[in-house]
């Protein structure tokens, strides 16, 4: 069926000329409406899929008015816009529409962008309902165990974290008599820190500041403050916790007990109509929880309550930090894991992309199906064909018998393209084709074969300026847009050093069989103050070499501005000439056999240990002679 479209335009001109490329494309133009209380008319009589929306039009209303509706009621919507100043480009940004077109415009342009804006809206809508299922189905759980009072709002706050990122909630329960708040701040990525009023007064510092029992019923219906709307019965909290934002989500529980749960969060913009939506889609599993929580008679079944802890929290093991953007990025992580949806995962190089897609993958229901990576850049263009997409016997000189592509190799599972942005014009038309029709056809072959895949793309590149300089194709862009996740650079979330570093010192010291005796407190500093181009990779490589040249006696201490080998020179142990020999060749010998305990052993081959040390295998294999290393002893 052919999506219905609203034009919102009021120059004559521009408006008939859209009508008329639409309807070429195949659309159903319901109507043109020239100002926002027409389109208010054309909305309610027959509701359009999609809008396309002019900013500046007749009336006192103007585009980005109309926009703030259509988001309450889920219809898609692209600005046109001539040229607009900075404040009001600002202002529409903030709407969080499906796409922008500036005045003049190609044709193609306005077509792709339509068909993405179409691809965007379905799957937020499938993921949408998918979400509003799943809060539903954890709560009703969540209300079916027994628990004690405190562990029913811990358990929900940790379920909520999930959904609705906050650093902070508050749920207060009020009836004719008597107000109760409790507050949970979040402290790790499933570490909340409960706050009561005497919490509140070691933090607040005073006996005598506002405490959460004051806020007191703010208003009837769900409300966003952000801080220009700001509500300052909430001030304290803003104080206190550096929120920058505010969903207050308030309901009756029955005729006697309101309830309202406060989020509230350090980023700006943190809530959307989205986020009320969600709450308000599962209030009736909210009142039965509730009705739980204020009925006395519940029973402390701690055992039950450890098993639900368990349901409810994936744990990212092996992903290290605390620090707030970390955590944003880990929820984003757990919120999108369950769909098919394609992921674009965006960072610095050593950010822990590779992580975050494996991470995606494990709480997926693909988690037992493949996980299989391509680095696009490191594949020379002329195999990059076969190597996605597979070759069948006799399609070139040197094809003796057919080979599955990485795309069939991932059937079931999940495929992570790192660094995307190096993908050639070419390709990036054939991976457009396998995201829309999720169907691949291998060089020489000659029907199409259906694949089951989720896509996990990477890059560190800025795709929207590769974009613009005609690199990167748009609508492959907006295609592995739908769910963007940015990995924060190590810089930008310096308090996680330290516990990073602790986690890998200890890793390197059971790789290489070394005792682990800390860090010392200059090289922490140092690490503090310095900036890491390189990211938790640069952090890795420093700790392991820091390891290596450890005497296994001391703590780790290594300058960050001395070279491994004039930080032999320093060590106490080296006195001689012969001794700094010695010194060279211990650190040699460590250093290869680390590469070879993470390739297993291989000598040869891309993947194998010459080539990560960028010398000839003949050259590694006589140095491992001479150093008496056994490629053996590395092998599984
Ligand atoms: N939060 C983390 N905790 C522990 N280790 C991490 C974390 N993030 C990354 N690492 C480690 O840092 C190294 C780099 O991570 P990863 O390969 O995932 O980064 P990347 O962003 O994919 O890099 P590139 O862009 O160069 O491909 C890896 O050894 C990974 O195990």
């Amino acid at each position: 069926m052919s999506s219905k479209v609203l034009i919102v335009e009021d120059e004559f001109i521009v408006a008939n000329d859209l009508q008329l490329i639409l309807k070429q494309a195949g659309y159903l133009v319901t109507g043109i409406a020239v100002s926002v209380k027409e389109a208010y008319e054309q909305i309610a009589k027959n509701k359009p899929d999609l809008v396309l929306l002019d900013i500046h039009l007749e009336g006192e209303q103007s585009g980005i008015d109309l926009a703030k509706k259509l988001k309450t009621e889920n219809i898609a919507f692209i600005y046109l816009s001539a040229n607009s100043n900075q404040t009001i480009l600002e202002e529409a940004k903030k709407t969080d529409p499906y796409g922008f077109l500036v005045k003049p415009f190609r044709e193609k342009d306005l077509l792709i962008t339509l068909e993405i804006a179409s691809y965007r809206h379905k799957n937020s809508i499938e993921s949408r309902s998918g979400q509003e299922k799943l809060l539903q189905e954890k709560l009703s759980k969540i209300s079916h165990q027994t628990l004690q009072y405190e562990n029913y709002l811990n358990e929900t706050a940790r379920l909520l974290q999930t959904f609705i990122t906050y650093d902070l909630i508050v749920f207060e329960i009020k009836n004719s008599d008597q107000k109760k708040c409790t507050a949970y701040l979040r402290i790790g990525f499933d570490e909340y820190q409960y706050i009561g009023e005497r919490e509140l007064e070691n933090i607040t510092n005073s006996k005598s500041t506002t405490s959460f029992t004051e806020i007191d019923y703010l208003e009837n219906e769900p409300v966003i403050y952000e801080m220009e709307d700001f509500n300052p019965k909430l001030s304290f909290i803003k104080n206190h916790f550096r929120a920058e934002s505010f969903l207050v989500f308030p309901f009756l529980l029955n005729t006697e007990v309101t309830i309202q749960y406060i989020f509230c969060s350090q980023k700006k913009n943190n809530y959307s109509q989205h986020h009320i939506d969600l709450l308000t889609s599962a209030k009736k599993d909210f009142a039965n929880l509730m009705t739980g929580v204020t009925n006395q008679q519940k029973l402390v079944d701690s055992k039950k309550s450890e098993n639900l802890k368990e349901t409810l929290s994936p744990q990212f093991t092996d992903i290290i930090g605390k620090h707030p953007l970390l955590l944003n990025a880990l929820d984003l992580i757990v919120q999108v894991a369950p769909y098919s949806t394609s992921v674009l995962i965006l960072g610095e190089s050593g950010t822990g992309k590779e992580k975050a897609a494996q991470s995606i993958h494990n709480l997926s229901i693909r988690k037992d199906g493949p996980f299989i990576k391509v680095n696009c850049a490191a594949i020379s263009p002329t195999l990059i064909e076969s190597e996605l997409f597979g070759y069948e016997k006799g399609a070139f000189t040197g094809a003796v018998e057919s080979r599955k592509g990485k795309f069939e190799l991932a059937d079931g599972g999940t495929i992570f393209l790192d660094e995307i942005g190096e993908l050639s014009n070419e390709m990036q038309i054939r991976l457009l084709r396998v995201l829309q029709e999720k169907e691949i056809d291998s060089v020489g072959g000659n029907s199409a074969r259906k694949v089951d895949i989720r896509i996990v793309a990477a890059t560190n590149r800025n795709l929207e300026k590769e974009v613009a300089l005609g690199n990167f194709r748009m609508d492959l862009y907006y295609r592995l847009n739908v769910f963007p996740i940015t990995m924060p650079a190590l810089r930008e979330r310096k308090t996680d050093i330290s516990e990073l570093a602790d986690y890998f010192a200890k890793k390197f010291c059971r790789e290489f069989n070394k005792k682990f005796n800390g860090i010392s407190p200059k090289m922490i500093e140092q690490m503090n103050e310095y900036d890491w181009p390189g990211n938790i990779r640069e952090l890795e490589n420093f700790i392991e070499r820091s390891v290596i040249l450890n005497n296994g006696k001391a703590e780790l201490n290594l300058n960050l501005n001395s070279s491994p080998l004039s930080e032999s020179f320093n060590t106490k142990n080296v006195h001689t000439l012969e001794d700094v020999k010695n010194a060279q060749l211990q650190l040699e010998r460590d250093y290869i056999i680390s590469i070879l305990k993470k390739v297993n052993g291989r000598i040869r081959g891309t993947a194998g240990a010459a080539s990560i040390l960028n010398i000839k295998p003949t050259t590694l294999e006589s140095k491992m002679s001479k150093l008496a290393i056994k490629k053996d002893d590395y092998t599984d």
